[in-house]
Parts: structure tokens; C-alpha cells; sequence
């Protein structure tokens, strides 16, 4: 199976923790040590909201504050393929072309970002579209994606499935600003919807979970299924064909 994983940087690096980055890791390796063709995509996390929250107060536009965002996302990735050593390819991918190319050839590509006006969210969705992944999984900091934000809504409802049309009603209405927070971004969503990506959003602050969502598609998270998939069983079951 050749998955992307977006390990969002709230979970991989809400602060510095090598512990934190080691148990990813080792889920990541055991994935390729399974047969699978693994991308990976990391966030920013907090060390990019504080730069990003600096340079703003200093005046930076949103498409520089973005260019920072790139790369803290970047200085993520590689402190993934310290953990993954030898299995990954030695520095993030800046395309998806190299990031292809890096898998091909059997390594594990450790993606940051790529350019402004995005999130990793859409690196991953793009990288998957590119390397026809058969599925795409986002490890988020919250068990899917819901009606509002659980953060900030008591009675926000999760959704246990959504088509990707519908997904892309969810997003839209988001604000889009260098660092702000949201289970996929609205490219990402619309980049879904193109391509008909498998798709997962789930809380990946326990990263077993994410190898039980790649492995046997179990999850508590949010399915993101192709318009006009009758059910969850038959949706998996397809796969097996
Ligand atoms: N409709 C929604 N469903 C789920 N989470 C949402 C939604 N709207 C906003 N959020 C917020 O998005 C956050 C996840 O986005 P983000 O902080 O960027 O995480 P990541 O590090 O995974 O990219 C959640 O913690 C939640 O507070
Ligand atoms: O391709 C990209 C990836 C990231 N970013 C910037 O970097 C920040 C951190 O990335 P992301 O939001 O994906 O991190 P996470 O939410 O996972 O911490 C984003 O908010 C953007 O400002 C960007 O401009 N283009």
C-alpha cells in the first residue's frame, strides 16, 4: 500500500520533544518495514505559531509569515529523519517530484512545505494526488473533523463520515491566515475532492492509531469517502478487490 501521512506539527511538535518524534518515527518505520510506501508531510506546531506571531507584530505580510511558516515545517521534517536515519531520504523534499522520485526509490520522504498561501495539509493531499497514494491520513489534534471547532464549541458534533464535496463546505467557511488552525485547508480539501484520495482525519497525538487506520482502517476519526459511496464496509471492502 503507498500511504502519505500528515503528521500535523501540533502533534509531532507542539514543543520540542525528541521522545514525541522518536514514537512517530518508529510507527512510520514499522509501516515501511510492512510493505508500505510511506510520504510524509509534518506541520509547524507551536514553534512556527511563535515565530509566525513574532514577524507579525514586527510587520511581516501574510505571504512572508508564511515563508517562516515553510520553514519551521522544514526544521520538523528533519528532526523526523534524524529518527528515520538511513530509511529516509536525508532532507525534506521542497517538490513533489522529488518527493515522488524519493519513494520510487523505497526511501521514506519527509515532506515540510512548499510554498505560501497553504498548509502542509495541502502538500499532503497534493503529494498524495502525485504518487496515487491509496490512501491519504491526517494526524491531527482532534479525533476528526467536526461540525465546529471542539475547541471552541461545547456542542460541536464529530463527523464519522463525509463525502469530499461536503468537507470542502466544512473548511470553507475558515479563516486562512498564516498559522491559523484547521483540520485540512481549503486546497487540501478541493485537492481531496480532484483526486478521490482515500481519506482519514484522525487524533494522531497516539500515532498507533495511525498504523491501525493504515493497516486495517480502523479509526475513531473522520472517513472522507468518495461521492456517492453507499457505506463505510462496502467503502473499505472495495479495497480488497
Ligand atoms: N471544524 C473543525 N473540526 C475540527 N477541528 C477544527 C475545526 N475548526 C477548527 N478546528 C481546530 O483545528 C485544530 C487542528 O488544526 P491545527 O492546529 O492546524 O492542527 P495540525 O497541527 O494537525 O495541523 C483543532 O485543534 C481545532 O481546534
Ligand atoms: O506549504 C505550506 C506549508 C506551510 N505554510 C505555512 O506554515 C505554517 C505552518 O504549517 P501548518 O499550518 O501546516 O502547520 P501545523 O498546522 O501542522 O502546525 C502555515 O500556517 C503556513 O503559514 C505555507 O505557507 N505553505
Amino acid at each position: 500500500m503507498k500511504v502519505v501521512v500528515s503528521i500535523g506539527g501540533s502533534v509531532l511538535a507542539p514543543d520540542l520533544g525528541s521522545e514525541r518524534v522518536r514514537a512517530h518515527a518508529d510507527v512510520i518505520e514499522d509501516l515501511a518495514a510492512e510493505g508500505c510506501t510511506v510520504g510524509t508531510v509534518v506541520g509547524g506546531g507551536g514553534v512556527a505559531r511563535e515565530y509566525i506571531g513574532a514577524a507579525r507584530e514586527l510587520g511581516a505580510n501574510e505571504i512572508e509569515l508564511d515563508d517562516i511558516g515553510i520553514d519551521v515545517t522544514r526544521l520538523n521534517a528533519r528532526l523526523l529523519i534524524a529518527a528515520l536515519s538511513e530509511q529516509a531520504a536525508p532532507s525534506p523534499p521542497e517538490d513533489y517530484e522529488s518527493a515522488g522520485a524519493a519513494m520510487h526509490r523505497g526511501d521514506i520522504a519527509v515532506m515540510g512545505g512548499v510554498t505560501p498561501g497553504q498548509t502542509t495539509d495541502a502538500v499532503s493531499a497534493a503529494l498524495a494526488e502525485y504518487t496515487n497514494a491509496d490512501l491519504l491520513v491526517y494526524a491531527t489534534s482532534v479525533p476528526g473533523v467536526f461540525s465546529d471547532d471542539p475547541n471552541e464549541t461545547d456542542d460541536a458534533q464529530k463527523f464519522d463520515e463525509l463525502t469530499a464535496s461536503e468537507l470542502v463546505d466544512v473548511i470553507a467557511g475558515l479563516e486562512m491566515n498564516a498559522g491559523s488552525s484547521a483540520p485540512v485547508d481549503l486546497l487540501a480539501a478541493k485537492l481531496i475532492e480532484r483526486s478521490g484520495v482515500r481519506t482519514i482525519v484522525l487524533d494522531g497525538t497516539e500515532p498507533e492509531r495511525i498504523a491501525d487506520a493504515v493497516r486495517f482502517g480502523e479509526h475513531e476519526g473522520t472517513d472522507i469517502v468518495p461521492e456517492g459511496a453507499d457505506d463505510q464496509m462496502t467503502y473499505w471492502a472495495s479495497d480488497e478487490q
